[in-house]
């Protein structure tokens, strides 16, 4: 007798979230899905695919989107959040009277709360309450919607305070083509996620300016040295920023054309104002309100972020691309490695008795 396995429900209907959806329903798990609009909703379940967010992707027939909230949670093992960072406060908000008491929470969105400059596992456990944060894992890594929907191989990483829930999650998506591994640094692995956006849009403006290879090299390397001492500063594990959810993601954000930060760069390199930028990607392209939480983030924290406060001025103070580039080739000498080491030796000593 065939087993019948207990459905999945994905809260977002955009490109992560159906790539996610073919993922699961391709291992013959039921998906539901939930979009805010039931007019998208009916389109994709009559199309079979999401033309809006993931055009050329077929849905399984294992996949059905709806507008009804409760109903899709409702019996579900799992519940992953696929909404923009800005949108998960609000959404956990309307999920949280209908969530099963038992099922394993997934948040798959890469940001920082804007105003409270919270991290989204903090948010969690700020509205769910600091009791059901065990059930809460978080899964990042370098995974555009695009590859992982035409089932290109994939690996990424997935972060619990309780490693048996980040190990439920790893079994839950886990195929031949998309690896997962675990990790207990829910904070590195939040933040990693968050902060590679503003490095990706940076990359993008030096493409969009015409610049090189070397250029590139050097953002994203200095790049990830900033978002390393903003993430020992809030507590997340060095090493973490050398794994999936730091360098990884780093480098395929950079990299890609599939990414939006980076797609929305290179418009902002080329000339166009950030709003135009934006507009042109018509997704989401979290590294601007990034941006502005660790621009906060690093005053608060008081970690020098250079490239993160260029990229606030040209963003949000019209800073004129080059001339962001001027100020950042014209500061003063530094050691490469000197105070991520010793930020990283005082991580240890803390850590590791
Ligand atoms: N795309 C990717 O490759 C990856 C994305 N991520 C992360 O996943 C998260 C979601 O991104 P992604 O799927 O790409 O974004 P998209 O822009 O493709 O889709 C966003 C989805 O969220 C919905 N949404 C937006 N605002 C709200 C709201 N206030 N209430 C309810 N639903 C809302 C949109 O609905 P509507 O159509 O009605 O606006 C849409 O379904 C982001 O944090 C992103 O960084 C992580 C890994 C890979
Ligand atoms: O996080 C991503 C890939 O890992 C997606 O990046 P973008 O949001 O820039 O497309």
């Amino acid at each position: 007798m065939a087993v019948v396995k207990q459905k999945v429900a994905i809260l977002g209907a955009g490109s992560w979230a159906t790539a996610l959806a073919v993922l699961l329903a391709g291992k013959g798990i039921p998906v539901d899905m939930w979009s805010r609009r039931a007019g998208l909703a009916a389109q994709i379940n009559a199309e079979g695919q999401n033309s809006r967010y993931l055009p050329g992707v077929s849905l399984p027939p294992n996949v059905r989107v709806t507008p009804d909230l409760p109903a899709v949670v409702k019996n579900a093992r799992a519940v992953i959040f696929s909404v923009p960072s800005h949108a998960f406060r609000e959404v956990l908000r309307a999920s949280l009277p209908h969530l099963p008491a038992r099922a394993l929470l997934i948040n798959a969105a890469k940001g920082i709360e804007e105003d409270s400059l919270l991290t989204l596992s903090r948010v969690f456990a700020a509205e769910a309450g600091e009791e059901e944060t065990n059930r809460y894992v978080v899964l990042s890594g370098p995974s555009h919607a695009e590859e992982v929907g035409r089932g290109i191989p994939t690996a990424v990483v997935v972060a619990g305070r309780d490693m048996a829930a980040a190990e439920a999650a790893q079994d839950l998506f886990m195929t031949g083509n998309f690896r997962v591994y675990t990790n207990p640094d829910v904070a590195g692995v939040e933040l990693g996620g968050a902060l590679k956006n503003i490095i990706a849009l940076g990359t993008g403006i030096a493409d969009g300016l015409g610049f090189g290879d070397n250029t590139k090299a050097a953002l994203m390397t200095r790049g990830l040295a900033e978002i390393t001492r903003l993430g020992l500063a809030m507590g997340a594990n060095p090493l973490t920023f050398a794994g999936l959810a730091g360098v990884g993601d780093l480098i395929v954000t950079c990299t890609s054309m599939h990414s939006r930060n980076r797609r929305a760069g290179i418009e902002i390199g080329r000339g166009k104002s950030l709003s135009e930028a934006v507009a042109s990607v018509q997704m989401v392209v979290e590294g601007v309100r990034t941006t502005r939480a660790a621009y906060r983030l690093a005053a608060r924290y008081q970690v020098e972020m250079p490239i993160t406060e260029q990229m606030y001025r040209v963003l949000f103070e019209g800073l004129p691309p080059r001339e962001a580039v001027v100020n950042l080739m014209s500061r003063g000498r530094r050691r490469e490695m000197e105070e991520v080491a010793l930020a990283a030796a005082l991580w240890r000593e803390k850590n590791c008795k």
